[in-house]
């Protein structure tokens, strides 16, 4: 399913006096089964944006094609289940939004929701927790008595019953250590391989460097750069003027190797890396 963002503006209470411009013709696209990380400072729109997704927020001005399904600013509420089936949302803590008494109904509800069984709703949740990577034994239990990273994985299960073929993703792994950041990662790298779009808003620049494939630069709500991880961070002038970050250097650069580029011995400097990869990054880009 591709999504198309063509000249949209957003503007929180356009029509009172506090009326604010979160998103400032804003245009890209995003490919099926892509994954593309958003990254700017705080308060860049980079919520708004997503929230456009799913039309959670619809547009002030310009239009969203996702998949079959345009939203104009003249768009109704009405029949947005579908659009809301196919594009899952994990908000920041997640797992604040679990409300039932155990795990396995906590999973089963979205399905049930949507009219699935109660059985067959019961067997998409034991799946979704080995999907998760959590053991089958906490199904029975409370979800409210398992540890901070447990309880984000059942609320991720919960939007991955509903099978969306866009999975958006507003920082997944704040606060959580750096084992538990990985293997939340790693479970997104793996729904990406099995075909699912990924749209990840993240400060993580290791991240994005290791795992997305297209990145947007938001910045007061302009976007800046519709770009690549390797082009981004090749431009250091541009990592300093947006304050942003250069990844540590060396699974980015064996991710690069992967993709038939050179790079200096490790362990390297970024500076390092940068000025071995820009005659290469032209060379790709022009021949
Ligand atoms: N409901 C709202 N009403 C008015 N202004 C809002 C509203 N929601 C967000 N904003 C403003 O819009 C701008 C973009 O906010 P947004 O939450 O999209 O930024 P963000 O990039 O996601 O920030 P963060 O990294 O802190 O989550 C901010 O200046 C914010 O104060």
């Amino acid at each position: 399913m591709a999504i198309t963002f063509q000249h949209v503006t957003h503007i929180y209470q356009a029509d009172g006096p506090l009326a604010y411009t979160g998103l400032d013709d804003v245009s890209f696209t995003i490919v099926p089964g892509s994954f593309t990380a958003i990254i700017g400072q705080t308060g860049s729109g980079k919520s708004t944006l997503v929230q456009h997704l799913n039309a959670l927020l619809k547009p002030t001005q310009g239009q969203i094609q996702i998949g079959e399904r345009l939203i104009t600013p003249e768009s109704k509420d009405k029949h947005l289940k579908p659009l809301r089936r196919k594009v899952g949302m994990v908000f920041q803590f997640p797992e604040a939004q679990l409300f039932e008494e155990t795990v396995l109904k906590d999973i089963s509800f979205g399905p049930q929701n949507f009219g699935v069984s109660v059985s067959e709703a019961e067997k998409i949740a034991r799946e979704m927790l080995d999907l998760v990577r959590l053991p089958t034994e906490v199904a029975d239990k409370s979800p409210f008595d398992l540890s901070g990273g447990q309880m984000r994985r059942v609320a991720i299960a919960g939007v991955l019953a509903l099978q969306p073929e866009v999975l958006v993703l507003d920082e997944p792994t704040a606060g959580l250590d750096p084992q538990g950041h990985l293997e939340l990662m790693e479970l997104f790298a793996d729904l990406h391989r099995q075909g699912k779009t990924i749209i990840l808003i993240s400060h993580q620049m290791e991240d994005v460097a290791n795992y997305s494939q297209q990145v947007l630069v938001l910045e007061q709500g302009k976007l800046l750069r519709d770009t690549n991880p390797e082009e981004l961070f090749s431009d250091s002038d541009f990592i300093k003027k947006h304050h942003l970050q250069q990844p540590e250097s060396s699974r980015f650069a064996r991710r690069l190797a992967e993709r038939g580029f050179e790079f200096p011995s490790l362990p390297v400097t970024p500076d390092q890396l940068v000025q071995a990869l820009l005659p290469q990054l032209g060379e790709e880009k022009h021949g």
